[in-house]
């Protein structure tokens, strides 16, 4: 049985009589729960968490970690029985939470796509009318597929229903399973659909992990400190520090190749005819970056990662 607010705030309230800790739900496994571990690190937020247990106090934040379904966390946090909470965008709009999205975490990429097995040589959503869509994404794809419906009813004289069926897992084998003829189901590498023999086409939404909030969260402050530390995380992993010297005569072309996010420091060297630049550069752009300051004639060009920031 899922823990209530009354069971929270007694743990709270044995552990803190001074006041209630912020509510921070994390996916208790799967695709989003070691990026959230990592990101909980990197924000410095200290748990210790018993074997089984699936609520750990942070012992250095005044903060109680959930450990829940990835499915359930918009849930919880649009109703306020959690503050805080990391899941995925498609988990959100499937549960038809009303909650703050408060930040992208660039993690968990998917998108959700109808699917067709290859040999059905169908390209066409329209084709899927009055046939079987088999989906763990019951809700939205019913609402999809009640426009689609809709769109063919107006020019036919016998109104057609698409069937959507609910399935929890596995969702890829149901065609060959005969329980479906198309599928919708999430993508990334697109491996699972090859493998099942399926192709995609239709996408329904793209997705990421987010981190969301309760509209009416209580501690207001404490929500923006670990939303400033969890955007440091995050931009810490987007961006890499860039140090290298260049002839101060090639310095407007250097600044140009690497502009900064403000702008470049750009500090003397000892031989005045050159100078050191120090800036910071988005990661998957690095390798590109150096070809060109190596092009301009820049030398020493040193690469560091960052650990965490603040912008
Ligand atoms: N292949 C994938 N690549 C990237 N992200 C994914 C992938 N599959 C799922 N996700 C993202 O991770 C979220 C959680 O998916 P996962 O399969 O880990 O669920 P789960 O932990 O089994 O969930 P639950 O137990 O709540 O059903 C999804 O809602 C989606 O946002
Ligand atoms: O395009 P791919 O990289 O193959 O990823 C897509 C698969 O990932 C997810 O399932 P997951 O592997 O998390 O397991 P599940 O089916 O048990 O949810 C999703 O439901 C797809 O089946």
């Amino acid at each position: 049985m899922p823990l209530t607010k009354t069971d929270f705030i007694t743990l709270n309230e044995a552990k803190d009589p001074q006041a209630s800790r912020l509510l921070f739900a994390i996916p208790k496994k799967g695709r989003l729960y070691e990026h959230c571990q990592k990101l909980l690190a990197g924000a410095d937020i200290q748990y210790h968490r018993k074997n089984r247990l699936d609520i750990a106090l942070s012992t250095n934040q005044h903060v109680s970690l959930v450990f829940l379904p990835a499915s359930d966390i918009p849930k919880f946090v649009g109703e306020g029985i959690v503050d805080l909470g990391i899941t995925g965008q498609d988990m959100v709009a499937e549960s038809g939470a009303d909650v703050d999205e408060v930040m992208e975490l660039g993690f968990g990429k998917c998108d959700l796509c109808v699917q067709v097995p290859i040999a059905s040589g169908i390209t066409d959503v329209k084709d899927l009318v009055g046939k079987r869509i088999v989906t763990s994404f019951e809700h939205l794809v019913t609402k999809y597929v009640a426009q689609l419906d809709a769109d063919a009813n107006k020019t036919r004289k016998q109104p057609v229903k698409t069937a959507v069926s609910f399935v929890s897992g596995s969702v890829e084998a149901a065609c060959a399973l005969g329980l479906a003829d198309a599928i919708v189901d999430l993508v990334e590498s697109g491996e699972t659909m090859r493998a099942a023999g399926l192709t995609p086409i239709h996408t329904l939404l793209s997705s990421q992990a987010v981190l969301i909030a309760n509209k009416k969260a209580p501690h207001p402050e404490l929500t923006a400190k670990i939303t400033r530390r969890i955007r440091g995380v995050i931009l810490a992993a987007r961006y890499v520090y860039c140090n290298y010297n260049v002839a101060r005569a090639k310095l407007a072309e250097a600044i140009k190749i690497t502009p900064g996010r403000k702008a470049p420091t750009v500090s003397p060297l000892e031989n005045d005819q050159w100078v050191a630049i120090s800036v910071m550069v988005a990661k998957d752009k690095v390798a590109e970056i150096m070809d060109q300051l190596e092009a301009i004639g820049a030398t020493d060009i040193l690469v560091f990662s960052i650990t965490n920031c603040r912008a």
